[in-house]
Formats: structure tokens, sequence, C-alpha cells
């Protein structure tokens, strides 16, 4: 499959190794000096982008690829609030394609649905009270991560006491609390810890590096280059729904 890369930074160069590895061909890298490459020759010829930006530059890349008519996977965080809805109604509604995720690794997939399945339950145990934490490194430009924001819709949507989430500090019992932590070179820890006065409860994900997140990234490619509209790990792995 032929792969242009939009974004060549940590995540960048990770997912040029898998891709490689995986046999694939990658035809145009667009960083932040050579722009003008979204109208190139190569990159019209990918059949996937993968993009891996930053919360200010993601949204603007992923029109300059849609205007391409080149299929695109993204990994970039902190633009959904914002754009989110524009995006999801050209991909449902003008045939473009984009497959997002705020976290490709396959351990975030499978720890996503323990997650809504372990908010389901305590549903019946109203004694037990949640909050969320994630750590990473101090490059990263948005807080709550990513990843975390998807968790804690999962845990709204299942959960019947929480409302919202909020950043840091619960004010009322209906709100889910998430504290960031950003520190050192770590790769990214979530957990969520449920507390009652007799015991706690607490899942967590703790990537080793960032060669999870690249494979995800590949076989999302992998899966989208024949599809169309907007696209998630639930149809990559639809067995993990529910
Ligand atoms: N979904 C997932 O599984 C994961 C998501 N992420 C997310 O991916 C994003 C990138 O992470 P990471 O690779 O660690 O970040 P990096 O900062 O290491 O890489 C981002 C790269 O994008 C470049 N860039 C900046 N502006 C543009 C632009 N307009 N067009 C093309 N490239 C540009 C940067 O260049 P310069 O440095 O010169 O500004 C840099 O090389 C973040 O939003 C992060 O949260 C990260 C890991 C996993
Ligand atoms: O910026 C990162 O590094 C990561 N970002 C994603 C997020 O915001 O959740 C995924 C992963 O945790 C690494």
């Amino acid at each position: 499959m032929k792969i242009a890369l939009i974004g060549y930074g940590k995540m960048g160069k990770e997912i040029e190794k898998v891709a490689l590895s995986r046999g694939h061909e990658i035809v145009s890298i667009i960083d932040i000096n050579n722009q003008e490459d979204f109208e190139s020759e190569a990159f019209r010829s990918a059949d996937v982008a993968i993009e891996f930006t930053n919360p200010k530059v993601a949204y603007n890349n992923y029109i300059r690829t849609f205007k391409a008519g080149v299929k695109l996977v993204s990994g970039s965080t902190g633009w959904m609030a914002e754009h989110g809805e524009e995006i999801k109604a050209l991909c449902q509604k003008e045939g473009k394609t984009l497959f997002w995720s705020s976290n490709f690794s396959l351990g975030v997939a499978i720890f996503s649905a323990v997650n809504k399945y372990l908010a389901k339950i305590m549903n019946r145990f109203p004694g037990y009270d949640v909050t969320m934490s994630e750590t990473h490194h101090v490059h990263k430009l948005d807080a709550p991560s990513g990843t975390a924001i998807t968790l804690a819709e999962g845990i709204l949507e299942n959960l019947d006491r929480k409302d919202r989430w909020v950043k840091e500090e619960a004010t009322s019992a209906d709100e889910l609390p998430i504290r960031s932590v950003r520190e050192g070179e770590v790769f990214g820890i979530h957990t969520v810890r449920y507390d009652s006065v007799a015991d706690s409860i607490s899942i967590t994900h703790d990537a080793k590096n960032r060669g999870g997140f690249a494979l995800g990234a590949v076989l999302a490619a992998e899966y989208t280059s024949d599809k169309q509209g907007f696209l998630g790990m639930s149809d990559l792995f639809p067995f993990l729904k529910d």
C-alpha cells in the first residue's frame, strides 16, 4: 500500500518504521516546512495518509487531505471539541474518509471495553465513586489527553450517576474528575479508579513505548484503504463493542 505521512515527529517516525516493516511504501512526508506537497502528485497517489501533528493544525490538514482526494487516518488529539461535528458531517454526508482514534494501541481498545463494562456494573454499587488520572511526557500540548476524554465518555454513557467530566477537581457528585500529570518522557498512563470506604478498584493502561500506537495506526490504514466514512476502533474491532 502507498502511504503518505503528515507530521514527521515522534509518531510520524515510529509509524514509518512499522509501515515499512509491513511492506508498505512511504510516498510522501509532509511536515511544517513543505506544506505545498499537499498538491503534489506523490501525495495524491497515496492510498491512505496518516496524520499525527497537533491540536491546532490537524483540522486544516484534514481539509487539505480531503481536497486532494486521499483517505485519512489520524491520531491527533485536542481538535474534536471545536471541529468534530463538521469533520464527521464531511465524512458521513460528503463522501470523505477519516479513521480517527484518540489512542490506536490495541491495549487501549481492550481497556476501553473493560472500562465501559465496569461502569455498567457500578450502577449496582452506589458506594463507589470514580476518578480518573492520566500521565504523559512534558511535551504534550493538550490536557486532559484525548484518551482520557474518550474513556470518560465511555463512563458517562454507562454510569447513570455521572453527567460530565471536569478537569482536576469535582465540585458535585455528578462530575467525573480527570487529573492530568506531565512528567519526564512518559509515553502515556491512564487510570480509572473506583473508591468505597472499604476498598478501591483500579484499572490502568501503561504504554511501554510508542510502538503500540504506531502498529494500531498502520492496521487502521490497511483497514481504511477500501472503506468510506467516519471510522474508529469499534469498526476495526467490532467484537469489542458493548
Ligand atoms: N491516537 C494515538 O494513538 C496517539 C496520538 N498522539 C497525538 O498525536 C499528535 C502528535 O504526537 P507526536 O508525534 O508525539 O508529536 P510531535 O510534536 O513529536 O510531532 C508532531 C509533528 O508535526 C509537525 N507539524 C507541525 N505543524 C504541522 C503541519 N501544519 N503540518 C504537518 N506537520 C506539522 C511538527 O513539526 P514541528 O516540531 O516543527 O512543529 C512535528 O514534527 C498529538 O496530538 C498527540 O496527542 C500521540 C501518540 C499516540
Ligand atoms: O501525546 C501523546 O503522547 C499521546 N497522546 C494521545 C492522547 O492524547 O491520549 C495518546 C497517547 O496517550 C499518547
